[in-house]
């Protein structure tokens, strides 16, 4: 089955690039809103060319193809317990948390404090912001430049397209302003409480995941604390529709996350799939359970002991699906190295440093072993990096 190795993943080629950290594809042309017109399905029984993956590419692990091989789940109940309070718990959360960031990269959870009512809510505004009509959707279309806004994964030109619809949250008075724009009339406030309430619960969840996750290192946490102190998240929602042939087609190309820790809500469909040891393992969806990855940045601060793991999410033929990604960011114009303690002979520090501003600009255009620019030279094999080039950015 090719396409179940990462390694043969590769989009558009291999290139080769010079050790400069810059220049990484900046050249790439990003298609604008215009492209998004038809969907996987538009075409009835068969997908629309634009979607069509060269065969190489295509996905062979369909989306409820679930083994036994699953990612861990985890009670996380004990999350805000005091070390003092009931340490025994903690600890055993602690110790479940560093097995799966060491073996997985990601892990699902449960028992924590989003209850199933907020998540349906969520769901109900997801479904009908996307079922909205077009033209109502370009209403809030993203703007070049802008974060916040609807689209899809950017593509580039030429490429094919993966079959999903996304709209993205920022921080930055958009959602109110979005909000009036499409829903004036009804429930503006509702989505907004909605919204404000699963941001408040999901920031905080990811605030104290990842406080139990370094605890997992046995190193001084004051390293990590200025990453994240008061630092915010951003949301996304992706839509997947039902497509005819989803064989042909892909919802999000395989990626990492550029930032710290991704937490993923989903409905009841299946679609993700996570890379393990250069095989793809289908995530089975959980109601109430919450998946939770680690990115990029967070991969770094650890000297690579824990690693950003490869996902993509699949297509299915009748049913549609879809999630809300939170991503926990790095606080911004600080340099992301690795903790001094991860730092030894054995083990050199990996990474020339960089600020998240530089790294959200290049992870833009290369998604996939994307931290490969940024590999010292002395920890390189031969001084040029092979990476495979990707069309989605997160
Ligand atoms: O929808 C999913 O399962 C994955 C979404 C994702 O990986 C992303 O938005 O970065
Ligand atoms: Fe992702």
């Amino acid at each position: 089955m090719p396409d179940r190795s990462l390694a043969s993943h590769s989009d558009v080629g291999v290139q080769r690039l010079p050790k400069s950290l810059h220049g990484s594809g900046a050249a790439l042309k990003l298609t604008g809103p215009w492209s998004l017109v038809n969907n996987c399905s538009s075409k009835g029984s068969t997908v629309s060319e634009k979607f069509v993956l060269p065969e190489h590419q295509r996905p062979t692990l369909k989306h409820d193809e679930y083994t036994d091989l699953e990612i861990p789940v985890i009670d996380v109940a004990a999350i805000n317990n005091s070390l003092e309070g009931d340490a025994t718990a903690k600890e055993a959360l602690v110790a479940q948390v560093r097995e799966a960031c060491l073996n997985w990269g990601c892990f699902q959870i449960v028992n924590h404090d989003i209850s199933e009512e907020l998540l349906s809510r969520i769901q109900y505004h997801v479904n009908r912001f996307f079922n909205l009509p077009f033209a109502e959707k370009m209403k809030v279309v993203k703007q070049d430049g802008s974060v916040a806004g609807y689209g899809h994964a950017t593509v580039k030109n030429g490429d094919v397209r993966p079959s999903s619809e996304r709209f993205f949250f920022a921080n930055d008075g958009s959602v109110a302003e979005n909000a009036q724009k499409l829903w004036s009339n009804w429930d503006e406030n509702d989505f907004i409480g909605s919204y404000s309430e699963y941001y408040e619960k999901v920031h905080q969840l990811s605030g104290s995941l990842i406080r139990i996750i370094v605890q997992g290192l046995e190193v001084d946490p004051v390293h990590f604390e200025k990453y994240w102190k008061n630092t915010s998240g951003l949301l996304l929602w992706n839509f997947y529709p039902a497509c005819p042939e989803p064989q042909k087609a892909i919802g999000i190309n395989a990626h990492t996350d550029f930032n710290l820790l991704t937490v993923l809500h989903e409905n009841n469909v299946g679609g993700l799939q996570i890379e393990k040891d250069g095989e793809w393992v289908a995530v089975r969806p959980r109601p109430g359970a919450l998946a939770v990855n680690i990115g990029d940045t967070l991969q770094v601060l650890t000297n690579a002991k824990y690693r950003s793991v490869p996902h993509r999410a699949v297509v299915n033929e009748t049913q549609t699906r879809i999630s809300v990604a939170y991503f926990h960011v790095p606080v911004q114009g600080i340099d992301i190295v690795p903790h001094p303690e991860l730092v030894d002979e054995h083990n050199p520090n990996k990474y020339e440093p960089f600020t998240i501003d530089t790294y959200t600009k290049i992870k833009q255009a290369q998604t996939l072993n994307t931290l490969e620019l940024f590999l010292r030279t002395d920890t390189r094999d031969n001084g040029v990096v092979t990476i495979e080039a990707q069309s989605h950015t997160t």
